[in-house]
């Protein structure tokens, strides 16, 4: 069967919180074998918008498609979500982890993991709770990416990394995902991440203000992303 392009389709995406309108009438379309920049400051509503997304958060009105279904078990076996904050039971160890996703997820690929555990030189016997702040996320994201999901939803990834380790990771996603995947990636490193975007998505106390290419940006706007956003931003 022949896939749609439209990966992600909302339409008036909508979540209020009591008098927050955390997310505000989202309308968005975001095509397959795209890397998204989810860019916004402290509380413009991105991790709302991609527990929306994942099904994880209900929304207020609105609505949104992934591969053409609602959230739900179709879009769980096809969407690969990395939180903003540890989520995995410490005392595991990382090979443990490694077998109850294998258990949990038919499309997680085992020697893909452990071949990326190799390289960032974290043991496979080592106990979470045992492993740094930076350490651990690294693993989450190990997790996250040796999945053949259709969409990477990737909370703030490289928020806890040392900056040697970000151009790493940042490699290991952009290497990981197949060229219909779409990764969907909310950060504050905008400088380091903006070489391997395609396209941004400014929010501003829930509002999306924009929706462009990166070559769009640099061409039109003749400036980077990260400088665009301190100049949109700017306190
Ligand atoms: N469970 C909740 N109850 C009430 N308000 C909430 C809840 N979750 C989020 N909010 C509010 O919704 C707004 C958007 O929050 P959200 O966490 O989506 O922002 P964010 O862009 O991810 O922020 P940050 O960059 O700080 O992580 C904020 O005003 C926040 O206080």
């Amino acid at each position: 069967m022949e896939q749609r392009n439209d990966l992600v389709v909302c339409e008036g995406l909508t979540k209020i919180y009591g008098s927050i309108r955390a997310l505000d009438s989202l309308s968005l379309t975001l095509e397959r074998g795209r890397f998204i920049g989810l860019l916004g400051p402290n509380g413009s509503g991105k991790t709302t918008a991609i527990k929306l997304l994942n099904g994880l958060l209900q929304p207020t009105s609105g609505t949104v498609l992934i591969d053409g279904e609602k959230p739900g078990v179709h879009t769980h076996s096809v969407v690969s979500y990395l939180p903003d904050r540890a989520y995995l039971n410490d005392w595991m160890r990382v090979c443990d982890l490694f077998d109850f996703f294998a258990d949990f997820y038919a499309d997680f690929d085992k020697i893909k993991a452990n071949d990326m555990l190799k390289t960032l030189d974290i043991s496979p016997l080592a106990r979470l709770k045992t492993l740094s702040k930076g350490t651990k996320e690294k693993v989450q994201l190990i997790l996250t990416m040796s999945r053949k999901a259709q969409l990477f939803l990737l909370d703030e990834p490289i928020g806890g990394v040392d900056p040697a380790a970000r151009d790493y990771i940042l490699n290991t996603i952009l290497s990981n995902y197949s060229e219909d995947a779409t990764v969907l990636l909310s950060t504050h490193l905008i400088a380091d991440i903006e070489r391997v975007l395609d396209e941004v998505i400014f929010l501003k106390n829930g509002v999306m203000t924009l929706h462009e290419s990166v070559d769009t940006i640099r061409e039109e706007h003749g400036k980077s992303v990260d400088m665009l956003f301190r100049e949109v931003f700017a306190c």
